[in-house]
């Protein structure tokens, strides 16, 4: 018999599993604004078109005031003939300027959000399942989805609005400066309240509320994910009235951020039309002033007035996209929140090859576990010999931590000490991939994915015949209930298994192990909620299935253990 014996700790090796950072990063978005540098190119010219629209706007005004009051002095047609083309071309220009921003702005936006998303997603991989326990379920999702998207704001309601400011409010202010510097002065000024101090109150005012909506919101959907996902205990033990409350209070704090949002985008708004008010005014005193002194013409007085008038027009998105700024920066700070947690796992630089066909054996000296740095030992010098071909049972009390060492086989979590070898290899050397193309199996909370039957099974083994699927479901003993169906194989089985009972789920989760058929086959628990009797039926079926196959396969069930090879306690006080 093999047995588990103690051994001394070693050194504290890698962390266990991460947690969402709790220290704020100092620019998450800048950050963000990183992972979307690579799609300038088609960003750039959407900025430039939205600029360019902006600026025909602007120009098409101060041009047509110019043309009509150059009129109203009856000069030769040839004066004016050029500025008669200007205003064709400006109004169709801006017209075709703001097409094309619109079109390549949401070409370059979409493209750079779904690389975005790819790459968060990639970043989440190397996580699960240990480093994503940290987040909540819903938490994750919203995550995935909302701050992700505000990336596609941040580009969109932000920086494109700001590009075309920016290069209005400077036309406008060289312009007023050429024709009467003192006006171009107070334009200037006028603008840079609306543009910038207007815009970095919102900004500062908003910081604290985006927090809290973020939160709030990450709140309502964790509690959307528990209202459904454990509607039935919530119902069973009278909490569901309770989980709703807390829900609605959500839901209320995030609608009365919403409206104070509004609320001081709305001021804000007012305040530049305030200023677009003020400068109008003060532009058009100063050039009746300087036109009574005979200093300006009467057509660039009207320019001016005019000039004045439209520069604020490209301002006016501006408190909504410093809103919207506090926004993405706190999105920005979660994702990063993803992006930068340490993998539980480390991967080696230069991973060391493992073979891909058995029999091989495993070797496991003093292993020590920890799913946290701070926590206790799971497993606590452990040593076990898994002989190639041989099929080991380990049971031991709940909590001994029969279900990490199966996770520390598969590189889910790491070893602090010890050894794991494998065919010669130090499990740590090794890509967890590869790992887990020679050791995996049934883990402790397999899924069951809301797809038919067969697509379930074909996830072990995706180029697996029919004859292949029969096969591993009827040592598994689903065989004839499947085939029992009115859709047979193509049956959908609901979220994580929902219309099956939790017997059928568990052997249908065998039966995906038994697909798989790899060097090293774990089963973790593979008879949990079957009746005795047929527990210990399949029991005997898996080891007279896996004869001549490395087998780990770990049970509270004490019969049908006969045909094992041996039979291994993990003793709690030992480790
Ligand atoms: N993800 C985790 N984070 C923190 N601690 C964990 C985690 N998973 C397990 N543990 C702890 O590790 C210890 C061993 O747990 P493990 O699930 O390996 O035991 P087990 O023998 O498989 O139990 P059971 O037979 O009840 O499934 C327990 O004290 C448990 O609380």
């Amino acid at each position: 018999m093999t047995s588990c014996t103690a051994a001394a700790p070693g050194p504290l090796a890698s962390p266990a599993s991460p947690s969402p950072r709790s220290h704020p990063r100092r620019h998450p978005t800048l950050g963000l604004l990183r992972h979307l540098l690579p799609y300038w190119r088609r960003l750039l010219p959407a900025a430039l078109a939205a600029a360019g629209s902006d600026l025909a706007g602007a120009a098409l005004m101060a041009t047509a005031s110019w043309l009509i009051t150059r009129a109203a002095e009856q000069p030769p047609l040839a004066s004016v003939s050029l500025a008669i083309v200007a205003v064709r071309a400006l109004a169709l220009g801006r017209g075709a300027l703001r097409y094309t921003d619109r079109l390549l702005g949401h070409d370059g936006v979409l493209r750079a959000v779904a690389g975005f998303r790819t790459r968060v997603y990639e970043g989440l991989v190397p996580l699960a399942p240990a480093g994503t326990l940290a987040f909540r379920g819903g938490d994750l999702l919203t995550r995935l989805v909302d701050d992700v998207d505000a990336a596609q704001d941040l580009l969109l309601r932000v920086l494109i609005p700001v590009a075309a400011a920016c290069a209005v409010a400077a036309a406008a202010t060289g312009t007023a400066m050429a024709l009467l510097p003192q006006a171009g002065v107070l334009l200037g000024l006028l603008l840079a309240v609306a543009g910038l101090l207007v815009p970095a109150l919102v900004l500062a005012l908003s910081r604290r509320t985006g927090r809290t909506e973020k939160a709030a919101r990450a709140e309502l959907a964790a509690l959307t994910v528990d209202l459904t996902r454990g509607a039935a205990d919530l119902a069973a033990y009278g909490a569901r009235g309770r989980t709703h409350d807390r829900a609605r209070r959500a839901a209320s704090r995030i609608a009365a951020l919403e409206r104070r949002g509004a609320l001081t985008t709305s001021l804000a708004s007012a305040v530049v039309l305030l200023c677009q008010g003020a400068a109008t005014a003060g532009v058009t005193w100063l050039a009746l002033r300087a036109h009574a002194d005979g200093a300006l013409p009467a057509v660039r007085l009207t320019v001016l007035a005019v000039l004045a008038l439209v520069a604020f027009e490209a301002l006016v998105p501006l408190p909504a996209a410093a809103r919207r700024l506090a926004e993405v920066r706190v999105s920005a700070r979660r994702l990063a929140d993803v992006l930068d947690a340490p993998p539980p796992v480390t991967e080696p630089l230069d991973p060391a090859p493992l073979p891909t066909e058995g029999p091989v054996g495993v070797e496991i000296t003093g292993l020590r576990v920890r799913h946290h740095p701070d926590a206790p030992p799971a497993l606590q010098g452990v040593s076990l010999r898994l002989p190639p071909g041989r099929r080991i049972v380990l049971v031991g009390a709940s909590g001994s931590g029969k279900s990490t060492l199966i996770a520390a086989l598969m590189r889910f979590v790491p070893y602090e000490a010890g050894s794991i070898r494998v065919a010669g290899r130090e499990l740590r050397d090794c890509a967890g991939a590869d790992v887990r193309g020679l050791i995996t199996g049934m883990t402790q909370d397999a899924h069951v994915f809301h797809a038919t039957l067969r697509a379930n099974l074909l996830l072990a083994r995706p180029g697996a015949s029919e004859a292949e699927l029969r096969v591993a479901a009827r040592r598994a003993r689903i065989l004839e209930w499947i085939e029992g169906l009115p859709d047979g194989w193509d049956t959908l089985v609901g979220g994580d298994g929902a219309t099956m009972s939790g017997g059928q789920r568990q052997r249908l989760l065998l039966a995906r192990a038994l697909l798989a058929d790899p060097p090293v086959l774990v089963l973790d628990e593979p008879t949990e909620g079957l009746d005795p009797d047929t527990a210990a039926d399949v029991l005997a079926d898996i080891l007279d299935a896996t004869r001549g196959r490395t087998t780990l396969l770990v049970t509270h069930e004490r019969s049908g253990l006969a045909g094992a090879d041996a039979v291994v306690t993990l003793d709690r006080a030992r480790h």
